[in-house]
């Protein structure tokens, strides 16, 4: 039999020794039609290293209010500086600085707007919570090295944070401190839910079950689309306190059930054709992600299907946001793992569910769906 693990090791190993050569290196650059990748990797390399310093750029626009002052442009680097309280040559280097990753840009001398990047953040409050939520990340990956030997044994930024994830792991306490998390949730999820609507018709759906919903969020917005629906929200109990709060004030109470419990411990309530999973699976090590898989199975009939909606990982032209980002910011969080579309299929095959399909969707780096029938 063929050994194709060896065939393509074999060759993985010489094209490796090939691109860490000079010679090829200084031949690539120069052969124009080689050239042109060749300066793409070199570029791609470049980004990798100086990742970081682009990210803290972002960060200084977002926590400096700098998006907030450009808006108010054209502006000149005198008053960004009084404005950001700094000096001009501090405020001139970030302006650069952010031209260079088109946050900013300076439409004639001095003159300072917002670049294309820069508007799209400067539209989006949600965008900009996340970005500073990294913050904690950023602390957690300070040395990553000891953070990946210390296996997850110990409290992190992001664990307290995810008190969930934390009291998972014996890192913390689960208090009644899901307000923070569930607000900054609540802020990006139009994202997901934006895709989830493009690419999923709720139209042979009546009664929807959000499981982890939140602050409601996602089923306020699959709800407005869909006024037909039915809608649960299953979650902590400090959590469904407020998300049914929201729910009933924006689509009316009597289309809304709340189910506090813990789907790890509680049964999944039963009599709902679908049930959504919206950035859940992630959050959970294969095991209790399992145990969540089955446990939603035994809720429903046969016919009813389960949504997953999440970031996922090895989506072709979006890798590094999967197991690059998410796997590095779950593993700080102290729980789960960014999975592929087959090996959450794999799992829902194993839970009992008779077909299982992942379905495009146009942004994956806001989300993935996968659908499974029961
Ligand atoms: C990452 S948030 C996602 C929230 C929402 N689905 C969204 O996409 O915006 C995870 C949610 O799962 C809930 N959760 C975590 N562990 C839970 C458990 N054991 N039982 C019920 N809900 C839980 C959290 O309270 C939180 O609302």
């Amino acid at each position: 039999m063929i050994d194709w693990t060896a065939i393509r090791t074999g060759w993985i190993a010489r094209r490796n020794r090939v691109f860490a050569s000079p010679r090829f290196q200084h031949w690539a650059a120069r052969l124009p039609l080689i050239r042109r990748i060749a300066r793409s990797r070199a570029d791609g390399a470049f980004d990798l290293l100086a990742g970081f310093a682009y990210s803290q750029v972002l960060r200084a626009f977002v926590e400096g209010g700098l998006f907030d002052i450009l808006e108010d442009g054209p502006i000149g680097a005198a008053e960004v500086a009084a404005r950001m309280e700094m000096s001009e040559d501090g405020a001139l280097t970030l302006l650069r600085a952010g031209r260079a990753l088109m946050l900013s840009e300076e439409a004639g001398p001095d003159r300072w707007m917002l670049g294309e990047q820069g508007a799209v953040f400067a539209a989006n409050a949600g965008v900009q919570a996340m970005v500073r939520h990294h913050r904690l990340l950023y602390a957690d990956l300070e040395d990553p090295i000891a953070l990946l030997r210390r296996d997850r044994r110990e409290p992190t930024a992001l664990s307290r944070f995810w008190t969930y994830a934390g009291a998972l792991h014996g890192a913390g306490e689960r208090g009644a401190q899901t307000s923070e998390y569930s607000k900054l949730m609540a802020a990006s999820q139009h994202f997901v839910a934006d895709e989830v609507l493009a690419s999923v018709s709720f139209g042979k759906v009546t009664r929807l079950l959000d499981v982890g919903g939140g602050h409601g969020a996602f089923l306020k917005a699959v709800g407005s689309a869909w006024p037909h629906l039915q809608l649960g929200l299953f979650d902590l109990p400090e959590v469904v306190e407020t998300g049914g709060a929201v729910l009933a004030g924006a689509l009316g109470a009597e289309r809304v059930t709340t189910h506090p419990g813990n789907f790890f411990k509680d049964s999944i309530p039963e009599g709902y054709d679908m049930v959504s999973l919206v950035r859940i699976l992630h959050d959970h090590d294969d095991a209790p992600a399992q145990g969540l898989l089955d446990n939603i199975r035994a809720s429903l009939a046969p016919g009813a299907r389960l949504l997953i909606a999440e970031p996922m990982a090895r989506i072709s032209g979006t890798e590094p946001m999967g197991e690059a980002f998410f796997g590095l910011y779950l593993w700080a969080m102290g729980s789960g793992r960014p999975r592929s579309p087959a090996e959450i299929i794999a799992m829902l095959k194993k839970a009992g569910f008779s077909s299982a399909r992942s379905i495009a969707t146009a942004q994956p780096v806001n989300a993935s769906v996968v659908i499974a029938r029961a």
